[in-house]
């Protein structure tokens, strides 16, 4: 049960409780099966031992990174290989352009390809034989009676034998037929990664044959390709990012799965290929599809309906509880990665409780851990490398460290080269007090924060019906929204409608990619000082969405954005209440800063502008206004 409870704190660079006891990762047992190397997905994984169990497809829907191939492979391991076939294409005398198929139990395929190769090698030596009788013969009869005629006699007898013969020779191998599919000496069922396949890879494909209308060419079984879809027969077919498949190829995978026979044509309708179409090859895999939730709205409808129908879909995690249990899996996380990688040393359990800690930072959520492994796994490989630079035996905590620091994602690199820029050229203030000017904060990507600066100017408006709300820079809807949230706050303490104003707002220096649903507090911030002429203070930035009504809501990536405004210079951070317990700062980085939690407005307000008399009137207006003011 205890190990079930969540840890809701921070850990703050403390030591962490793994749930095990290990000095490094060396002593910790990896599981055999990949089933069992699956972290925090347990649903997904009792849905995929059924689906084997059963033959059915599965739809996997989550965050790149969170195991779905992985899954997929494991599926394929989890199923028999008794019944694996092999897959062998003939020619048929009677339709050249329509090669025969026939399926027999693995390793079979390649003893009747054997036999038949023996057998055309027989009629080859017989042909051989008789070209060297026929040689030897005519060289006697000319040499007992040499003149040119004979001669030339003789010469044309031979090409005429090694005509007939090689015509023959064509014939003989004709005969022998092509192993399509070889599964012998295949211990694991196959598992088929067709991602971003072209229609010829997944569907199978005829090549080109340019000989073809002179009689020289290659005949067409032998010209015949498997697909993906067949190499998968009897195993599992994975295709991530299902959607970017197009209707054309989606709505073959479906016949394909209905039917579990697909013919094989030449894909190019140009090509020679094109004509021959071989009888319907065994394609009875499972498919184990991914993607995103946009891929659900992309899908062919029939093809997500036959995996509903015929299958499961599941929704994978990115986070998972903080329990010991949980802690306890990341550090079998550690040792398979370790293990899978083959080139690194073990981790001592430092190194492991750092990477832990990364784990909740990256969870985003009080009392959660990060699933997205494989960015983890990709921390736990550079740390590695830096252990095994250093000459090192295993890899200790500040390799784990510095490899953080060094593995940087390239969005956080572009928020530090942003915050870098900005200080150059002075965009970001970090002290003193300026009107409507404030720090907002924002996250690139998902992991890296920027300071974002946002200015808004308010003036009488020019037009004398209404008002305008002029926004520059990039973000211009989210700035609209928040304007017209702050403008419902101050119609009730100011009693005047904002519409009498024209309010400029500009979010200085945005770059593509940056996401600032969260600035609206800085917004509102931004607008109220313009509006009352009460200055902000520059050493504090902010974060928060703001509801009509003046709360403060949660936003995501406090982490990212605080550790920005640390690096920008900032002293006081202010966050929403409901996001305090999502901060996961090292002691380092947590005493360079004063994080101040709010819930509604007029606490920003308190904070964020520079004490005066007409703030504190400002703020004795607000309070009075606010429906759900706190006391
Ligand atoms: N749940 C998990 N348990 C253990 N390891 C994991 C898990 N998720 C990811 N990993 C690690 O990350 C690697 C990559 O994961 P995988 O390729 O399965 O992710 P994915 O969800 O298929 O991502 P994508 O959609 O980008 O292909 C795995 O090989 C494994 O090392």
């Amino acid at each position: 049960m205890e190990d079930e409870k969540p840890f809701t704190s921070s850990q703050n660079g403390e030591t962490i409780d793994l749930g095990i006891d290990f000095s490094t990762t060396e002593e910790i047992k990896v599981p055999e099966k990949l089933i069992d190397q699956v972290i925090g997905q347990e649903h997904a994984v009792e849905v995929i031992k059924t689906a084997a169990g059963q033959r059915r497809h599965v739809l996997l829907i989550g965050e790149p990174g969170t195991g779905k191939s992985m899954l997929g492979q494991a599926m394929a391991e989890l199923l028999p290989t008794e019944n694996l076939e092999d897959i062998l294409v003939f020619p048929n005398p009677e339709d050249e352009n329509m090669p025969k198929i026939k399926t027999v139990p693995a390793c079979q395929g390649k003893r009747i390809v054997e036999k038949y190769r023996e057998k055309a090698k027989s009629q080859e030596s017989i042909k051989s034989y008789l070209l060297l009788a026929v040689v030897f013969m005519v060289m006697m009869a000319v040499m007992i009676d040499y003149n040119t005629t004979n001669f030339l006699m003789g010469l044309f007898v031979i090409i005429l034998t090694m005509m007939v013969l090689s015509n023959m020779r064509m014939r003989t191998s004709v005969l022998v037929p092509k192993l399509l599919i070889d599964n012998c000496g295949r211990r694991k069922a196959p598992f088929v990664d067709a991602t971003g396949a072209h229609a010829g890879a997944l569907l199978g494909d005829v090549r080109h044959d340019p000989f073809q209308s002179g009689g020289l060419g290659t005949p067409a079984h032998e010209r015949v390709e498997p697909g993906m879809i067949h190499r998968a027969n009897k195993g599992v077919l994975f295709i991530d990012e299902i959607a970017t498949l197009s209707l054309k190829m989606q709505q073959s995978l479906l016949t394909a799965m209905q039917e579990k026979k697909f013919p094989i044509t030449g894909q190019s309708e140009l090509s020679s290929g094109a004509m021959v179409r071989t009888e319907p090859v065994p394609c009875d895999f499972i498919l184990v599809a991914a993607g995103n939730l946009d891929t659900v709205d992309k899908m062919h409808p029939a093809l997500r309906s036959r995996i509903r129908g015929y299958g499961y879909e599941v929704y994978m995690r990115t986070t998972m509880p903080d329990t010991l249990e949980n802690r306890r899996k990341l550090v079998q996380f550690v040792a398979q990665e370790v293990k899978r990688d083959g080139k690194i040393p073990h981790f001592t359990r430092e190194a492991v409780e750092e990477i832990v800690r990364e784990a909740q930072r990256r969870g985003g959520r009080k009392g959660h851990l990060t699933l997205r492994l494989r960015d983890l796994g990709g921390i736990v490989r550079a740390a590695g490398d830096i252990a095994v630079k250093k000459g090192k035996k295993y890899v200790e905590r500040e390799d784990v460290l510095e490899a953080m620091r060094m593995a940087k994602p390239l969005e956080k690199q572009l928020a530090d080269w942003y915050i870098e820029n900005k200080k150059e050229y002075q965009v970001i203030k970090t002290e003193g007090g300026e009107i409507g000017r404030v720090n907002g904060l924002a996250v690139i990507g998902e992991q890296s924060g920027i300071v974002l600066p946002i200015e808004a100017v308010v003036a009488p408006a020019a037009s004398k019906e209404e008002g305008k709300i002029i926004v520059t820079g990039k973000l211009g809807e989210i700035a609209k929204e928040a304007v017209q949230n702050v403008s419902a706050i101050i119609k009730r303490y100011k009693g005047e409608d904002i519409s009498r104003y024209d309010i400029h707002v500009q979010f200085l220096q945005t770059y593509e990619g940056v996401e600032g649903d969260s600035a609206s507090i800085s917004v509102a911030t931004a607008v109220i000082s313009a509006l009352e002429e009460v200055p902000i203070r520059q050493d504090v930035a902010m974060t928060g969405s703001l509801s009509v009504r003046g709360e403060v809501l949660p936003i995501g990536g406090a982490t990212p954005k605080i550790e920005a405004a640390i690096e920008a210079g900032i002293k006081t951070v202010i966050i929403p209440k409901s996001n305090e317990k999502d901060v996961f700062l090292g002691p380092d980085k947590a005493e360079k800063i004063n994080i101040i939690p709010v819930e509604t407005i007029d606490q920003v307000l308190e904070i964020a502008l520079e004490d005066s008399k007409k703030k504190e009137e400002l703020l004795r207006k607000i309070r009075e206004s606010l429906p759900l003011r706190k006391a």
